[in-house]
């Protein structure tokens, strides 16, 4: 396994405030909004402190988690979908350290209800408490993130259009220790093929991303941090004006990892088509409408590192 080349270069953000109801015109929003558009730009991701989220809900989030990776096999199977990335997956070939479940609008009591139900017929109120608290509060981080970029670009009308034409799915993962103490792969290079990501990993480092010029860095997340991550599809809305980052889970250590990542999708019917006001002379369209459907189902018969070029890219 390589090593990262890098230990730590993006940008870690505070956003200011013990809660998410940040007045929406003071000068700490319109700072945190020039440097998001920046670390948009050059990272395609960065770190964001967050006390409006309390640590004591992140612990309370890991510690269900941890219950649920631990019931046996045959009960988290039980939870299927016939969406990629939403069933649960066991560890398989390519990644043989992760399981991962993929939960369909967890913020919805109804939805996070019915999951844990599935798992646990007697009941889990404290798994399904956490999960509803967690996956609300990262769900609206995700919002006034996207908020952020779309005003830095100028491109505040289309907030609540594309709010409201959202779904989101929230991911649990577990990475367990690699054998041997030898560092593995966690989890396989990609970029995210939605809109937008928030992660929040347990004490237990292992993400990297890779630079515009080729090198791999290793993060080093504080406690109280999220990590935002650019999807293919904000990439594409953008004209290409923001990127999207690759990024990889490094295993090493002796300790599991247990992360949680809410992912902003479009809603089924949503075309994914780049604004009029974001092509010009300096900036030719790039990317032809298509719909996350069709594009995820193009990526999965035909996994390869630059699916958006190649499946939706203008050739000039
Ligand atoms: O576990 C992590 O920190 C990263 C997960 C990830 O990149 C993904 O699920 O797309
Ligand atoms: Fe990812």
């Amino acid at each position: 396994m390589g090593e990262a080349d890098h230990i730590q270069e993006i940008p870690f953000l505070e956003f200011p405030g013990d809660d998410l109801d940040l007045e929406q015109e003071s000068e700490e929003w319109k700072g945190l909004r020039s440097k998001v558009r920046e670390a948009c730009e050059t990272y395609g991701c960065f770190g964001l402190v967050c006390d409006a989220i309390p640590a004591k809900l992140r612990q309370e989030m890991f510690m269900v988690m941890k219950t649920l990776f631990d019931l046996p096999e045959e009960t988290k199977k039980k939870h299927s979908s016939t969406k990629p990335y939403h069933s649960y997956q066991g560890k398989c070939p390519i990644v043989p350290l992760l399981e991962s479940f993929g939960i369909d609008d967890a913020p919805q009591p109804q939805a996070a209800q019915a999951f844990t139900n599935l798992l646990w017929p007697e009941g889990n109120p404290a798994f399904c408490g956490a999960l509803i608290s967690m996956a609300t509060k990262m769900l609206e981080l995700n919002f006034i993130v996207l908020k952020l970029i779309l005003e830095s670009l100028g491109m505040e009308k289309y907030y609540n259009s594309q709010k409201e034409n959202s779904a989101s799915v929230f991911r649990l993962m577990k990475y367990t220790v690699p054998p041997s103490n030898d560092s593995a792969i966690g989890l396989v290079t990609h970029t995210d093929k939605n809109i937008l990501t928030i992660l929040c990993q347990n004490e237990v480092q292992g993400l990297e991303v890779l630079s515009k010029e080729g090198n791999w860095i290793r993060l080093n997340f504080c406690k109280d941090s999220f990590i935002v991550i650019i999807g293919d599809l904000l990439k594409a809305w953008t004209n290409g004006r923001l990127h999207a980052v690759r990024h990889r889970v490094v295993m090493n250590g002796d300790k599991d990892r247990y992360s949680c990542g809410m992912f902003v999708l479009p809603g089924d019917t949503v075309t994914i088509e780049v604004p009029e006001e974001l092509v010009d002379n300096d900036h030719p369209l790039r990317y032809r409408p298509f719909t996350y459907s069709d594009y995820m189902s193009f990526f999965t018969s035909n996994i390869c590192d630059d699916a958006l070029e190649v499946y939706a890219g203008v050739r000039s």
